[in-house]
């Protein structure tokens, strides 16, 4: 039976700068690369035999997955990596401090952001010094279609297309596939497996380095409901993501 195991990847600098990061292409911090470390041994412990696996094109998640794959003893496995895997991209917010921009904006605002479906932040300009416009790594693709923000719902735009023509493929042939990403990529694909409705998927946050696995049928539904290899730590991390707003 295929199986699908998610990684977000672990915390980067910026996610301990508490900034808005997007397609900026930040590492992982010390932390990040311990909770990197820890997922690979889950993997393991739960004796999950990794067949191929799928990145986004930024650093932290190529990290998480080399580092995880490490320490599973599982360097070998094979790799594809794609831009519509990315976290979505942030706007005009990229490099901007999530607490000043909450008191800025208020709370309301800020939610909506943050965590709307549809509703995306300003976009940002072509020569903002976080913009992605001329990263080489993505020479292929039309820069017309390079984002300059995204809600959602463009995420899952432009990432399910992904899912349905490539990694599908790889599940359908009984393979087990672990997907390291970012924290919208992948509500976006848990909102697509888990069928959540629009409204429903604000309340979700994803914790770092936390595998989550979801059994699945030949058509591709989860046969129960996905688990994370350590619940308690899942809870207490998405509460820490869920309040980030609010950290000084
Ligand atoms: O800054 C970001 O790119 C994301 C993920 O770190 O943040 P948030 O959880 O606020 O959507």
């Amino acid at each position: 039976m295929p199986k699908l195991v998610l990684v977000r990847h672990g915390q980067s600098d910026w996610n301990e700068k508490n900034l808005f990061t997007g397609w900026v292409d930040v590492r992982l911090s010390a932390v990040g690369e311990k909770e990197a470390n820890k997922a690979g041994e889950l993997i393991k412990e739960a004796g999950i035999n990794v067949d191929i696996l799928y990145t986004s094109k930024l650093s932290r998640a190529i990290q998480t997955a080399n580092i995880a794959l490490s320490s599973a003893d599982q360097l070998y496995v094979p790799v594809k990596r794609s831009w519509r895997l990315n976290e979505r991209h942030y706007g005009d917010l990229q490099g901007k401090d999530k607490a000043e921009t909450l008191q800025q904006y208020g709370q309301e605002k800020f939610q909506t952001w943050r965590r709307s479906f549809d509703i995306p932040p300003p976009e940002i300009a072509d020569d903002s010094k976080f913009t992605q416009v001329g990263d080489i790594r993505y020479r292929d693709i039309d820069p017309a279609v390079i984002p300059r923000t995204e809600s959602l719902k463009l995420v899952i735009d432009r990432l399910l297309p992904y899912y349905q023509d490539e990694i599908s493929g790889d599940l359908l042939a009984g393979k087990t596939v672990l997907i390291a990403a970012h924290g919208n990529s992948l509500r976006a694909l848990v909102k697509h497996l888990d069928k959540i409705s629009d409204d429903d998927i604000a309340g979700l946050n994803i914790p770092t380095g936390i595998p989550l696995v979801y059994e699945l049928d030949e058509k591709l539904a989860p046969t129960k409901p996905a688990y994370y290899l350590d619940p308690e730590a899942a809870a207490a991390g998405a509460a820490a993501v869920a309040a980030q707003g609010s950290k000084k």
